[in-house]
Parts: structure tokens; sequence; C-alpha cells
């Protein structure tokens, strides 16, 4: 079996007085979709957070591409974010409002130090179905699915090797939610992405994740297969 992209061992996060996530554990294989389900507020959030290390972590050990992110400062991370990109359920509230998507799209590249080229962001664009001519336009003339797509494409500019997705389709009208997760799909698919997928549907989730990780309480209380059925979106 190949080394784990992503390897969270006894996970503890707090907030103030309540224990969000109590001793979580989980690995996921490059090219892997581990999903992490349950109700609201047994945790999923907060362990993609730490995962991330937006929220730092009040314990355990988060290991990605076999480097511990845990120990890591701010600055020893900045080079290794683009690999761990998150994708977040509110669609506009990840965009600044006022900058166009180009820039949007183009941003993460600018912070590597890297200066995209207007065909690269167009590129970029295309691959999540959007139109390069929607480079122009501001978030709020942007549908959500539109801007989801945006989101998506941001995180792809800078090659990341897992996405942290947290409810990814949550927020979008149900007519629009299996075209952005056919887009995950293939993406997944064709860059051979590690995905770990925060969800409380589980429809969503059989249809979607390899595997599924289920918390209680701040606490894993299960792990199971979906057996995919054929017309699953794969
Ligand atoms: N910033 C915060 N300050 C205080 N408590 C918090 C904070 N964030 C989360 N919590 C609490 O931590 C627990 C876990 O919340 P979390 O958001 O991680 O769960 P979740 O499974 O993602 O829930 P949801 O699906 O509703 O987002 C809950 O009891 C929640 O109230």
């Amino acid at each position: 079996m190949s080394e784990p992209l992503l390897e969270v061992r006894d996970l503890v996060v707090r907030h103030g007085a309540t224990t969000a996530v109590d001793h979580v554990s989980f690995s996921l294989a490059p090219g892997e979709t581990l999903a992490l389900n349950g109700p609201s507020g047994c945790g999923k959030s907060s362990t993609a957070l730490a995962v991330l290390q937006l929220r730092r972590p009040d314990g355990g050990q988060v290991r990605f591409e076999g480097r511990e992110l845990t120990t890591l400062t701010e600055r020893e991370l900045r080079p290794l974010r683009p690999r761990l990109q998150p994708v977040f359920q509110d669609p506009y509230g990840s965009l600044s409002p006022r900058q166009r998507i180009r820039d949007a799209v183009a941003e993460p590249l600018r912070l590597r130090g890297r200066r995209p080229t207007p065909g690269q962001v167009a590129a970029l664009l295309e691959r999540v179905g959007l139109d390069p001519s929607y480079g122009d336009r501001r978030p709020r003339e942007l549908s959500g699915g539109q801007c989801q797509r945006v989101g998506i494409a941001r995180a792809l500019a800078g090659e990341p090797r897992l996405l942290v997705l947290d409810e990814p389709v949550s927020a979008l009208d149900p007519s629009v939610r299996a075209g952005v997760l056919n887009l995950l799909a293939d993406l997944r698919d064709e860059r051979g992405l590690g995905y770990l997928f925060i969800c409380h549907d589980r429809d969503v989730v059989r249809h979607f994740a390899d595997r599924v990780v289920e918390l209680r309480e701040g606490r894993v209380t299960s792990e199971w297969r979906p057996r995919r059925s054929a017309a699953a979106p794969r």
C-alpha cells in the first residue's frame, strides 16, 4: 500500500470548555476520497480547519506528504499550503466581493511568487466549466454554483495534492449539486487528488466517497465503505 497522503492521529480541538474533536484518527491515501460524516456539531469543520492548520489543534499529529504540520511555523507552512487547499461551503464568502474572478483565481499563484499568464487563468476557468470571459466579473455577478467552480479553480491553481472540501455543495441548489460533484469526481480521477470530504448528507457521501468516517460528539464511532451503484457519479 502506498504511503498515506494524510495521516491524522489523536487530533484534539477545543473551543473554550467544549472539546469539538476528541482524539480523532484517520488516514487518507493519494487519490482517495475520505468522507467525514455526522450530525451538526459533531466536529467535522473543526477537524477540517485543524487539518488545514487554519486552526492549530490542541493535541495530536497531522502528517501531510510525510511532514508533520503541527510543529511547523506559519512561515514553514506557507510553501506547503498550495498543496493542501480548502474549498468551503459558502461560495460567496470564500471570495472577496470586490476582486475580479480572474484575480481571485490568480491569487494563489501570485502568493507563490509566480506571474500567472491570462492563458493560465483562462485554462483554469475552462477546466471548471466556466467561459474565460467570466474572469472580468465579480462574485455577485455569478450564481452560487458558478462561484463554487471559481473556488475550485482557485484551489487547483496551486497544483494541490489534497483538497479539504467542507460541505462544498450544501449551500447550492439541488439542481446544480450534481454538476459540481461530477466536476470534483473528474478532477480527482484526472489528477489523482486526495479529498477529505466533509458532508452531513449520507446520500451524497454514499455516492461520492471511497471510505466514510462517522463522527459523534467529536469522536470516531465507525468507519465504512460505500458500495457504489453503477449510476454513481465517478
Ligand atoms: N469558534 C467556535 N467557538 C466555540 N465553539 C465552537 C466553535 N466552532 C465550533 N464550536 C463548537 O464545537 C463543536 C463542533 O463544531 P463543528 O462546527 O466542528 O461541528 P460540525 O460537525 O462541522 O457542525 P456543522 O455541520 O453544524 O458545521 C460544536 O459544539 C460547536 O458548537
